[in-house]
């Protein structure tokens, strides 16, 4: 099942717009979405309701009753919050329209009464810890300091309060609507691509964002493009609702198909609306970059943490093989240079179709070269190596996922002192071992960072402005 085909099954699937009971494949398709969720369970911190169906020995399509939606999968004891259109969440804010959905929480889009202004308030399931109020809280204290605009770049708390349902009791979270994350960005694109000069001031800024919050003692814990999101400008607050609607799209309400129904489900979801804009369309001064979900950031000099829930493709590879050792910022940074990859270009720097751990670690090798010897002993590297694989050289990843790509739909390409830089950086940045690896710091004063990202940065800063 490798291939287009099932790529694009798999971001139906996460954009909530599969309809399966329509293809002549259920069979395949139900293998699919087993193997999809087993996967996950490895790959990401899951609710548990998602956790006793991915472990079904069988799944039939029934199982599949969030087919149409994952997310009226997690409507359930601990779970989502079912919110409508035109409710109030507390006392002061008016439910407009939908913003998205995580696997803790669901966002909306809802005017404040107090203030007149859309804001966004992010509902967590009841199971949820709502520490991410706290860390955001710290993070953009004024006390904090003002180190550069990696401050500026975390979005402060406007609000926080509970709401309680048929589900429990749920964290919500008040910040400034944003327009999109760069992953949605992309997927809107019709080259995935960001134009260079952009993708250079995105990378710049994602590291400020990472060498602001290590500096403030916190470890994000999941660098990724989902998690980075794009600036709103400040102008629709003055729309009314009906211009919004007129403009964006108003909410169109789906029904969901369900298995068992339950009181605790909804009858309807409502599909997110579309704020954002497509990467290829992106201009330099509109790339303003938000890192967030800092929902499991934790502070190394107060809380162990031997687990990463990074996904897959950007988790460091500490979390295998020295799960004894807790983790620290460098674990950020594995994550940091494989999203910088990512942001220059179209493909993943390690491979992530379906990918198991084993998979992670043999393409690892084949870019970065033989693990440490101790980690080498943990591995069952005979039998993992012997599989058949396709090895890729830094020149070769770089023709397929960055120049190449960028030839094709005629976008500015990297020439090749800058390839040599950006290779310099990212190679400083995915050491095994994570004590070898650059600070974020660091990764701010390579020639890269001050010859290339840096100034689309400030030249998008002036543009801005003028
Ligand atoms: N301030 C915001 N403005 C607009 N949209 C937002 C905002 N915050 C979150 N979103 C939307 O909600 C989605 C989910 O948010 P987030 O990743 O923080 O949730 P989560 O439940 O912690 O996710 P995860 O699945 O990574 O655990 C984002 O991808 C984005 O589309």
């Amino acid at each position: 099942m490798h291939g287009p085909n099932s790529r694009l099954l798999v971001s139906h699937l996460e954009k909530t717009e599969l309809a399966v009971e329509h293809t002549p494949h259920k069979g395949i398709i139900c293998d699919m979405f087993a193997r999809i969720a087993k996967t996950r369970l490895q790959t990401c911190r899951l609710p548990q309701a998602f956790r006793t169906f991915a472990t079904k020995p069988t799944p039939t399509l029934t199982d599949f009753g969030f087919i149409k939606t994952t997310e009226s999968f997690f409507f359930c004891d601990g779970g989502y919050h079912p919110i409508v259109i035109g409710h109030r969440l507390g006392d002061r804010y008016r439910v407009v329209h939908k913003l998205g959905f995580g696997f803790y929480s669901t966002t909306w889009l809802a005017r404040d009464n107090q203030h007149s202004k859309y804001v966004a308030v992010k509902v967590g399931t009841a199971d949820s810890d709502g520490k991410e109020v706290e860390v955001l809280t710290r993070l953009t204290d004024p006390a904090a300091g003002n180190q550069g605009p990696g401050k500026s770049m975390i979005l402060p708390v406007l609000d926080h309060y509970t709401v309680s349902g048929v589900n429990g009791t749920h964290p919500c979270l008040v910040t400034v609507p944003t327009r999109c994350s760069l992953f949605h960005a992309r997927e809107a694109s019709r080259s995935s691509l960001f134009p260079l000069d952009v993708a250079r001031s995105l990378a710049a800024q994602l590291v400020m964002a990472v060498a602001y919050i290590h500096n403030q003692g916190y470890v994000h814990g999941d660098v990724h493009l989902g998690n980075i999101l794009l600036r709103s400008p400040s102008k629709f607050n003055h729309c009314s609702d009906e211009e919004l609607y007129e403009e964006f799209g108003a909410p169109s309400p789906e029904v969901i198909w369900y298995s068992e129904p339950n009181p605790s489900f909804p009858s309807h979801v409502y599909p997110s609306m579309w704020l954002g804009k497509a990467s290829d369309e992106l201009t330099l001064p509109e790339a303003k970059l938000i890192l967030s979900d800092f929902a499991i950031a934790f502070c190394p000099s107060k809380e162990l943490r031997f687990e990463s829930y990074a996904p897959l493709k950007v988790r460091p590879p500490e979390d295998r093989f020295e799960s004894q050792k807790p983790l620290s910022f460098a674990s950020d940074i594995w994550s940091l240079g494989c999203t910088i990859w990512e942001i220059l270009g179209k493909g993943q720097l390690f491979d992530a179709w379906l990918f198991t751990e084993d998979d992670a670690t043999a393409d690892q090798i084949d870019l970065l070269g033989p693990l440490p010897s101790e980690w080498w002993e943990k591995w069952d590297a005979n039998r993992q190596l012997s599989v058949q694989r396709e090895s890729r050289s830094w020149h070769q990843r770089f023709e397929d996922h960055i120049q190449q790509p960028r030839r094709l739909k005629s976008m500015e390409m990297l020439d090749g002192k800058e390839r040599d830089a950006l290779f310099e950086m990212i190679r400083s940045m995915l050491l095994f071992r994570p004590e070898d690896r650059a600070s974020a710091r660091d990764v701010l004063d390579s020639s890269w960072m001050r010859n290339w990202a840096i100034p689309a940065f400030e030249k998008g800063m002036k543009e801005g402005d003028s």
